[in-house]
């Protein structure tokens, strides 16, 4: 928590500068009562109006100069809190950036948009409050009740009662609130979560007709975060009824108090009057501190929230690897050295090695959990291609998905030409190797922008033949301004196939040592699936080429295919020998091909 004030470091100026200007105010504020009380006594008791006009102009001069300073205080808390809050904000994006599925799926999308928005918010405007009234509401106070001291002692023996009173309130309310507004936010996230799946998911809930169903889901969500809105209100609220209660009962003691002691002769009616505008301002600087403890309260758990992400180390870091440093590598021939080459990829492979080797790799979501993949070793030689299949849930894309590290292998390790995947560079893993997720996923830009999206560099020849090999150039051809066609909200205004192309050329276009397709090629007709594997096999070189899929056709030409069931290989090889020996492959093929395609 104590981290983030360091978000207000670069601020420092306007963090001392602005309470000083608020702190001026406030002293000319608490000046005003006795300036009234002396016009009382010595001008308008003695008839003088000389002393009358004159101390007026005082009053008026030292109101504007308050008025000065409070826009000067105003201004530093403006430029402080925004910029508190958009500094917070970047390295808040920057840190999640930074990590791991395992630590995104734990948090989960919503919660990250909220505390990327709400809480950095409900932090900004308790810097804003921390400048402009946090020291002046507490200063007004003691002020208030020394300048009532100066005026009469006895008198203002019962603001001294009144004030622990207040103070017990203050922590009644506080105790009660602090964890309603954790359980609050947790509850928004929540509606957070329902609102993006019904959004997202639209089409499928109105084809499935759960439109009065999800309707109902969300209102109760809704409801339910109301309800604990209302209920946290409702303690909230008795703060100012509650202070007001007990200043007023403080204002009649020391008006029943005070005129006894008018009639007693120690004390004028200038000064009574000076008495109650003090006792005025201690209650209006206690409302304001009351709104502050509900709003420092709220920004408390938003700051823990916040803390949370930032104190999450991301579990898959960088290797040892220097980029573009030489590394070594073990194999059973002796330990090679792979050289320096620059930016583009430090690796090189080194001759014997294999592109990707898995070595008893298991794999769970979590650490209890059930295992995803279980105990999986497979050598896969560079220039290669390898289908994997399997049925829903048998943990092909798990697979894939440890390949560039997207997550950690709990057990075993991988290794991509020759060197362990944990002992790469994040990035320049992820240089080597192209994935095509199962969701295909595209920025707003045109439709060049996109394909160059992971090789900035590339040529106007390279991104067509990207398009050409991922069978996307006829169509885009066909948009209305071909490849500077803009692309809406994520390829809005493209069918599910064409985005899927795109997401392939994409991929291509960053020219990777190895090929990831992750069923990427399932909203394709058989001919457009056909073609495309063509066009890769055609332009592959020596790319090394994953492609996962359920469609036996799309696999069967592999050079192997790796049967997975699961977690578990069940079977791998030619799809001539897994229909001799892999009891899963032949009822998959089975299912899906007629008995002359299979053998065919
Ligand atoms: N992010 C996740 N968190 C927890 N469990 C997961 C996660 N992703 C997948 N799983 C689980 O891991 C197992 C393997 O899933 P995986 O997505 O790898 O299967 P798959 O073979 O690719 O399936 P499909 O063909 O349906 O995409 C499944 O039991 C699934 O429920």
């Amino acid at each position: 928590m104590f981290k983030l004030v360091g978000f207000l470091k670069p601020f420092r100026k306007e963090t001392i500068a602005g309470p000083f200007f608020k702190l001026l105010e406030a002293i000319l504020e608490l000046l005003l009562p006795t300036v009234v009380a002396l016009i009382v006594n010595n001008g308008i008791g003695r008839g003088d109006k000389t002393y009358v006009l004159q101390m007026g102009l005082l009053m008026i001069g030292m109101a504007i100069l308050g008025y000065g300073c409070s826009l000067v205080c105003q201004h530093y808390a403006a430029r402080a809190s925004q910029g508190f809050g958009t500094n917070l904000r970047n390295a808040l994006f920057k840190h999640i950036s930074s990590l791991s599925y395992t630590e995104l799926d734990r948090f989960g999308t919503p919660s990250l948009i909220n505390r990327l928005t709400s809480d950095v918010n409900q932090l900004q405007l308790a810097v804003a409050m921390l400048i402009r009234l946090v020291i002046r509401a507490p200063f007004i106070c003691v002020g208030a009740i020394i300048m009532a001291m100066i005026l009469d002692l006895k008198l203002s023996l019962i603001l001294l009662v009144a004030a622990p009173i207040i103070g017990v309130i203050l922590y009644f309310i506080i105790s009660r609130t602090a964890p309603l507004y954790r359980r609050y936010q947790g509850k928004l996230d929540r509606m957070g979560s329902v609102l993006s799946e019904n959004l997202t998911g639209v089409r499928v809930i109105r084809a499935f007709a759960k439109g009065r169903a999800e309707q109902k889901r969300f209102k109760e969500t809704s409801e339910d975060l109301t309800g604990t809105a209302i209920h946290v209100g409702r303690i909230a609220a008795l703060l100012n009824p509650a202070t007001s209660l007990v200043v007023n009962g403080a204002i009649i003691l020391i008006l029943w108090a005070g005129g006894l002691h008018i009639d007693s002769g120690s004390l004028s009616q200038g000064e009574i009057i000076a008495f109650i505008n003090y006792v005025t301002q201690i209650l209006l600087a206690l409302i304001v501190v009351s709104n502050l403890v509900i709003i420092f309260t709220k920004a408390a758990s938003s700051g823990a929230r916040v803390s949370e992400v930032l104190a999450t180390e991301p579990s898959i870091a960088d290797g040892k690897r220097i980029a573009g440093a030489p590394a070594r590598v073990e194999s059973s021939k002796g330990t090679s050295t792979l050289p320096a080459d620059g930016a583009q990829s430090s690796v090189t492979p080194v001759s014997n090695q294999p592109a990707i080797a898995f070595e008893s790799v298991s794999f769970g979501y979590s650490a209890t959990g059930e295992l995803a993949l279980d105990d999986i070793s497979l050598s896969i030689a560079k220039g290669e291609t390898i289908g994997i299949i399997g049925g829903t849930g048998s943990g092909k894309s798990t697979l894939v998905n440890l390949i560039p590290r997207f997550y950690d292998a709990v057990k075993g390790s991988i290794r991509v030409n020759g060197i362990d995947v944990k002992d790469y560079q994040l990035q320049e893993l992820r240089r080597l190797i192209g994935v095509v997720p199962q969701k295909a996923m595209l920025f707003t830009g045109t439709v060049a922008e996109n394909i160059r999206w992971g090789n900035p560099g590339a040529t106007a020849e390279e991104v067509a033949e990207a398009a050409q090999t991922a069978q996307a150039a006829e169509f885009i051809t066909k948009l209305p301004e071909g490849y500077n066609t803009v692309l809406v909200r994520g390829g809005l205004n493209l069918s599910g196939g064409q985005k899927q192309r795109l997401t392939i050329a994409r991929a291509l276009a960053s020219k990777p040592e190895i090929l990831i397709l992750d069923d990427s090629a399932s909203a394709l007709d058989y001919a457009t699936d056909a073609a495309l594997r063509k066009g890769l096999r055609e332009t592959a070189g020596d790319k090394t080429l994953l492609i996962v899929s359920q469609r036996v056709s799309s696999v069967r030409h592999a050079d192997r295919i790796l049967v997975l069931d699961d977690g578990k290989i069940a079977g791998l090889g030619t799809h001539e020998e897994l229909l001799e020996t892999c009891q899963v492959y032949q009822e998959v093929c089975q299912s899906q091909l007629s008995g002359e395609e299979a053998v065919s």
